[in-house]
């Protein structure tokens, strides 16, 4: 996260860090809890990582120094990916985990809302961004979980700042005009959570962008009103 600021503990218990452990393991990606049994994360998060082994779902942390052999964490029985993804900037950038096990919900950790299919984005005008993500291009993984508050943007204006791509309905955009907060590199799979009387939702996945917090060049995510009928039918 660029321009971010430090997370307080329970502040985003939806949020999860996906490690892979390979010979070393390290956080991969960012997730969201939406059952007590399924995390939603980037599809391309789970590339060349496809088998179910490796992987390790800490929830209930705000400090990757937290995480040390000792550490409770989830393993993952099932990976769903879109059938339609290619790659992040053609879209479809959606995966679910499937835990070994329910999970406990707690203050620490619980689940996010999925938006209503009739709600439109633009409505959404408190919205963040969090993760462990680089603060900087070229940066390094932070230990603690970075917040960033961005306004959506139109797919309209978004696809003018990306006149090479197409910008189509099943993304989202956010961002600032003159850049200076965003995500960055290892903040992708996690949320886009925007609050609304009080109550979160699950608005946008972490996808891609062209460099972090660059002036007119905003944050591109995976518009999850577009997939909630696909979540529901394959988390059922
Ligand atoms: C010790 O452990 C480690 O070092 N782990 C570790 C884990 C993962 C990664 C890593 N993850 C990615 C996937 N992309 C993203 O996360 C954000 C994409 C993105 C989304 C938005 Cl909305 C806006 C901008 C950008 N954007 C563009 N350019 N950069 N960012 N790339 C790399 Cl590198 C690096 C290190």
């Amino acid at each position: 996260i660029v321009g971010g600021t430090n997370s307080s503990s329970g502040e985003w218990p939806w949020q999860v860090s996906l490690h892979a452990k390979l010979s070393l393991q390290s956080h991969v990606c960012g997730g969201a809890i939406i059952s007590d049994q399924w995390i939603v994360t980037a599809a391309h998060c789970t590339e060349d990582l496809l088998v179910t082994d490796v992987w390790r779902v800490y929830a209930g942390i705000l400090k990757q120094s937290e995480i040390n052999e000792d550490t409770p964490f989830f393993r993952v029985q099932e990976i769903i990916v879109h059938p339609k993804y290619e790659y992040s900037e053609t879209g479809y950038d959606i995966a679910l985990m499937k835990l070994d096990r329910p999970m406990n919900f707690s203050a620490l950790q619980q689940p996010i809302c999925l938006p209503s299919e009739d709600r439109m984005n633009t409505e959404f005008t408190n919205c963040w961004v969090t993760g462990w993500g680089y603060t900087k291009e070229r940066g390094e993984i932070q230990d603690t979980l970075q917040k960033v508050r961005i306004p959506l943007i139109s797919n309209l204006e978004c696809q003018s700042r990306y006149q090479e791509h197409r910008i189509t309905d099943k993304m989202m955009c956010a961002g600032y005009r003159e850049g200076g907060r965003d995500a960055c590199k290892g903040d992708s799979g996690g949320p886009l959570s925007c609050e609304r009387q009080r109550t979160w939702y699950l608005v946008g996945i972490t996808s891609w962008g062209e460099g972090c917090a660059r002036p007119g060049q905003p944050g591109v995510y995976t518009n999850v009103t577009e997939f909630v009928d696909w979540i529901h039918e394959k988390t059922s």
